[in-house]
Order: structure tokens, then C-alpha cells, then sequence
């Protein structure tokens, strides 16, 4: 498989996690664009954002993603890649794109349990739930334009990781929609 994967969902929906053991099972490179960024600024998004705004921090995801991105590598984003149109566009047409999706309640959980700050400042003032459900309303619809393939992110990495094997056979990934 050359094509990169790439995935996308909430905070909180398991990218990070997933992608790495994905890459793992996979034999592939792993690339995450928040790490990438932390490494080639040496800043946290935290910083990024008190220095540059959330517009200054947007504008270098959107690079990030462009110049990390390697052919048959596991991309794991950023929840908010897909609210430029350039960056859902550059991930259908390169690679293949996994929606992990999970419920207000699941992703709160996680995010209580581990908030990790320095990357995941607050985008609204409001508390974790709030913040949750806000601000997956106004991504749903761009989470599901972006993707080839739905995952439910509320299994055991292990299901999770299994679920995506199965719909990405090793003969090539495939790109229909499910
Ligand atoms: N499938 C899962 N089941 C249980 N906990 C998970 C799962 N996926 C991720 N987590 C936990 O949720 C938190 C956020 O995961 P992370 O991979 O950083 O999400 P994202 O990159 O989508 O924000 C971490 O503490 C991680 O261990
Ligand atoms: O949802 C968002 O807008 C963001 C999600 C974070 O990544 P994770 O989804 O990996 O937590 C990080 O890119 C930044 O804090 C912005
Ligand atoms: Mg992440």
C-alpha cells in the first residue's frame, strides 16, 4: 500500500493512539501532525496559539500536513484539519481517509482523564462537555465529507485497529465508501 491513511475525528477519538498501533501492525510510518509541529517549532500548540492565534496555529497544521505527509505512511491529524476545505481535499485525493467516531460521553471521558493541555488548549472557554458537543456539531459534517470509511472509536484499540485492517486488505486500500 503506498497511499497514505490518514485520520480524522474529535479530540479525544483515539488518532494519536490508534495511528501509532495501526503503523505498528501495518509495518508503516507513523506521522502526526501535532508532533510534527512540536518537533519543527519547538512549540506546543498552547504556545502557537498564545503567540499566533488559533489562525496563526490553522495556517501551520495546514502546512504541516502537506509537508509531513509521506506516501505509505499513518497520518494521524489534528480534530480541527478538516475545517479548511485545501486540507480535506489534499487528504481524499492523497490518501485514504478513516473517520473515528465517538459519542460526547466517550470522548469526554477520555479528555477528562487526560486532558493534555499544552496541546489541546481550550477552543471555546466552555467546559469539556460543552466544548465536546459544540464543537463536534459543527465538524460532524465535515468529519463525514472527509472520510472513505466510518470507525466506531468506542472499541478496544485492539477491535479498533482490527476493524480497520479488515476494510483496508493488504492487496490496497480501498477507497469505497462504508
Ligand atoms: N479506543 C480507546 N479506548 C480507550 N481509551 C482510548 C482509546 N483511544 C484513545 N484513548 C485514550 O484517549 C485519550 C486521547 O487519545 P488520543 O489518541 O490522544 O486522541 P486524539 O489524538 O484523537 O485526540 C488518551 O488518553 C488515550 O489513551
Ligand atoms: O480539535 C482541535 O481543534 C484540535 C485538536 C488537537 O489535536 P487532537 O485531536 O489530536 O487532540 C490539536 O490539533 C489542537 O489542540 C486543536
Ligand atoms: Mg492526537
Amino acid at each position: 500500500m503506498t497511499q497514505p491513511i490518514f485520520l480524522v475525528g474529535p479530540r479525544g477519538s483515539g488518532k494519536t493512539t490508534i495511528g501509532q498501533a495501526l503503523a505498528q501492525a501495518l509495518g508503516l510510518q507513523f506521522i502526526d501532525t501535532d508532533h510534527w509541529l512540536l518537533s519543527t517549532s519547538g512549540m506546543s500548540v498552547a504556545e502557537i496559539v498564545e503567540q499566533e492565534g488559533w489562525d496563526g496555529f490553522r495556517l501551520r497544521e495546514s502546512q504541516a500536513l502537506k509537508s509531513a505527509t509521506q506516501p505509505g505512511a499513518v497520518v494521524a491529524t489534528g480534530g480541527g484539519i478538516v475545517l479548511r476545505d485545501e486540507n480535506r481535499e489534499f487528504m481524499r485525493e492523497q490518501g485514504l481517509v478513516l473517520y473515528l467516531r465517538a459519542s460526547v460521553d466517550t470522548l469526554t471521558n477520555r479528555l477528562e482523564a487526560f486532558p493534555d493541555e499544552g496541546q489541546r488548549p481550550t477552543l471555546t472557554g466552555k467546559t469539556i462537555t460543552d466544548e465536546i458537543s459544540e464543537v463536534l456539531a459543527a465538524r460532524e459534517a465535515l468529519y463525514q465529507q472527509s472520510a472513505h470509511h466510518f470507525i466506531d472509536a468506542s472499541q478496544s484499540p485492539s477491535e479498533i485497529v482490527a476493524d480497520i485492517l479488515q476494510r483496508i486488505p493488504a492487496s490496497g486500500a480501498s477507497k469505497a465508501a462504508s
